[in-house]
C-alpha cells in the first residue's frame, strides 16, 4: 500500500497499537530542558522509578538562561533555581547536560540539527511546542506534556493518538526579499492558527525542494502556530549533507545502513492525505503581523484586513487591534518601533545573521531602536564572528549577546517594556510574550534588519 513519509516513519515506530485508543510509539531522542522537566522528574522520583535510556535524552538549559555575562551566577533567583534543577536532575540520571556555558549550548531546537541529534526517520520529542523544528530533517518531532515527559523518561515510549495528514504544497520561485520566515507566516495567515489542528503537515513542492536545512527548519518550526501536532519533509541531498560527519550522527557502516533507510522516507506517488493545500510562490511577500496571534500576518505593503478577513470574529479582532494600538485598514509600513529582537528557535541560525547582515551593512542602527541580537547557540555566535558579521554589526551600532530563548518569551531579563513595539523574528505575538504589555510584530530577519535601521516598520525589498 502507498504510504506518505509520516506513515513510514510513524508505522515503524509502532511498538502496539491500542484497539480504538492512541499508538504506544517508541521515542528515538528525549530533548528536554528546565521549563518542563523538573516536575517530571518528581513524578519518577514519587514513584521510585529511573530512566530508561540516558543516552538517548538530551537536557539543554535555554529558557531562562541570562544573554549577557553567562560567565557570573545567574541573578534572578527562579531561573538559577530551573537551571540547577536541570542540571541535578541530568546528573543524578547519567544524561548529557549542556548548561550555560557549555560549548554545545543554546535553543535546543538550534543545538540538535547542530550536533546531529536530529536524524531523518526519527522519533523526537520535547516538553516544548516548537519540537517541530526537527521535521525538517524527515523526522516526527512533536511537543509533548510534562507528564508526558515523565512517560518517556522511564518507559522510552509515548502514547499518541495517529494524528490526520496534510500535505501543504508551494509552487515555483519566491521572489526577492521573501525568506522561509514569509512562507511560514504566509501559510498560517492563510490557514489560521488552528487551520492545521489535529493533522501532521508534509510541506512539498518547489519551494521546500529549493529551501535550505536552515529555513526548512523554519517553516517546520512555524507548523506549531497553525495548530499543526507536526510538520515534516522529505529528506533529500542537502538533509544528508548538512548532517554528515555531525558530531552524533552515525559514523562508517553505520551512516550507510542509516543512509539506506533515510532514502526511502518519501511519501508514495500514490499515497493519500486526509487534506492538500496547495500555494503559488508568486503570491508570497515580505510579512509582518498587525496582531495578537501569528495568524494575523499580512504582507508588508497591504493594509490591515478588516475583521471579517479574520479568524475569531469582531470581538477579538478589536481586542487585539486595540492592545496593539492599530486601526483597520491602516498601512504598517512607516509604522514606528522600539524594539528588534533576532534569535529564537525560528530565525536564530546563522543564515539569519546572514540575512540581517545584509541589510545592516554599512547602515546604522536608528536612534529610536533597542536591539537585541540573540544567536540561537554558541555555534552560531562563533560563525557570526568567524564569518565576519560581528564586525558589520558593530560598524552599525548593534552588540551581539549570548545565547537562548531571549526575548522570544522573555523568561529571563529581556523583556521588552509595556506598550513597547518590537520587530521579532520569533514565532509568537501574544499579549504579552515579549514582556508584560509588550507589543509584538512578528517578521522575518530582513524586515527586522530593515526595522533596526530606519526605525519604523519598512519593506525590505527597498534596501536590498
Ligand atoms: C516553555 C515552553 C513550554 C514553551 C513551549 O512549549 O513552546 C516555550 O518554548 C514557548 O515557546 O512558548
Ligand atoms: S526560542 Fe522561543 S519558541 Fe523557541 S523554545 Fe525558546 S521560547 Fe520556545
Amino acid at each position: 500500500m502507498s504510504k506518505t513519509l509520516f506513515d513510514k516513519v510513524w508505522d515503524s515506530h509502532v511498538v502496539r497499537n491500542i484497539a480504538d485508543g492512541p499508538d504506544v510509539l517508541y521515542i528515538d531522542r528525549h530533548l528536554i530542558h528546565e521549563v518542563t522537566s523538573p516536575v517530571a522528574f518528581v513524578g519518577l522520583e514519587s514513584r521510585g522509578l529511573s530512566v530508561l535510556y540516558p543516552e538517548r535524552t538530551f537536557a539543554v538549559a535555554d529558557h531562562n538562561t541570562p544573554t549577557i555575562n553567562q560567565h557570573l551566577p545567574v541573578e534572578d533567583p527562579l531561573s538559577a533555581n530551573q537551571l540547577k534543577t536541570l542540571e541535578d536532575n541530568a546528573n543524578k540520571y547519567g544524561i548529557s547536560h549542556w548548561g550555560l556555558g557549555h560549548a554545545n549550548n543554546g535553543i535546543v531546537h538550534v543545538v540538535g540539527p547542530e550536533n546531529g541529534i536530529t536524524v531523518p526517520g526519527a522519533t523526537i520529542v520535547c516538553g516544548d511546542s516548537h519540537t517541530s523544528t526537527h521535521g525538517a530533517f524527515g523526522a516526527i518531532a512533536f511537543g509533548i506534556g510534562t507528564s508526558e515527559v515523565e512517560m518517556v523518561l522511564t518507559t522510552q515510549c509515548i502514547m499518541q493518538p495517529k494524528p490526520k495528514k496534510m500535505r501543504i504544497s508551494v509552487n515555483g520561485t519566491l521572489n526577492k526579499g521573501v525568506t522561509p520566515k514569509d512562507v511560514g507566516l504566509y501559510i498560517i495567515s492563510k490557514l489560521t492558527t488552528s487551520g492545521a489542528t489535529g493533522y501532521f503537515v508534509e510541506y512539498a513542492g518547489d519551494v521546500f525542494e529549493n529551501m535550505t536545512m536552515e529555513g526548512r527548519m523554519t517553516v517546520c518550526n512555524l507548523s506549531i502556530e497553525m495548530g499543526a501536532r507536526g510538520g515534516m519533509i522529505a529528506p533529500d541531498e542537502k538533509t544528508f549533507d548538512y548532517i554528515k560527519g555531525r558530531p552524533k550522527t552515525p559514523k562508517g557502516e553505520g551512516w550507510d545502513t542509516a543512509m539506506a533507510y533515510w532514502k526511502t522516507l518519501k511519501t508514495d506517488e500514490n499515497a493519500v492525505f486526509d487534506k492538500e493545500i496547495t500555494f503559488d510562490a508568486n503570491d508570497i511577500e515580505p510579512m509582518i503581523t498587525y496582531g495578537t496571534n501569528p495568524g494575523m500576518g499580512m504582507g508588508i505593503s497591504n493594509n490591515i484586513p478588516t475583521a471579517e478577513a479574520v479568524e475569531g470574529g469582531k470581538a477579538t479582532y478589536d481586542k487585539s487591534l486595540a492592545y496593539m494600538g492599530y486601526s483597520e485598514n491602516e498601512q504598517m509600513i512607516g509604522k514606528k518601533i522600539d524594539y528588534v529582537f533576532i534569535g529564537s528557535c525560528t530565525n536564530g541560525r546563522i543564515e539569519d545573521f546572514r540575512a540581517f547582515a545584509s541589510i545592516v551593512k554599512g547602515r546604522k542602527k536608528a536612534d529610536n531602536v533597542t536591539a537585541w541580537l540573540v544567536p540561537g547557540s554558541h555555534i552560531v555566535e562563533a560563525k557570526i564572528k568567524e564569518e565576519g558579521l560581528l564586525d558589520i554589526f558593530e560598524e552599525a551600532g548593534f552588540v551581539l549577546r549570548e545565547p537562548g530563548c531571549s526575548a522570544c518569551l522573555a523568561m529571563n531579563d529581556d523583556k521588552v517594556p509595556a506598550g513597547k513595539y518590537a520587530v521579532s523574528t520569533s514565532n509568537r505575538n501574544f499579549e504579552g510574550r515579549q514582556g508584560p504589555g509588550s507589543r509584538t510584530l512578528l517578521a522575518s530577519p530582513l524586515v527586522a534588519a530593515a526595522a533596526a535601521v530606519t526605525g519604523v516598520v519598512t519593506d525590505p525589498r527597498e534596501l536590498l
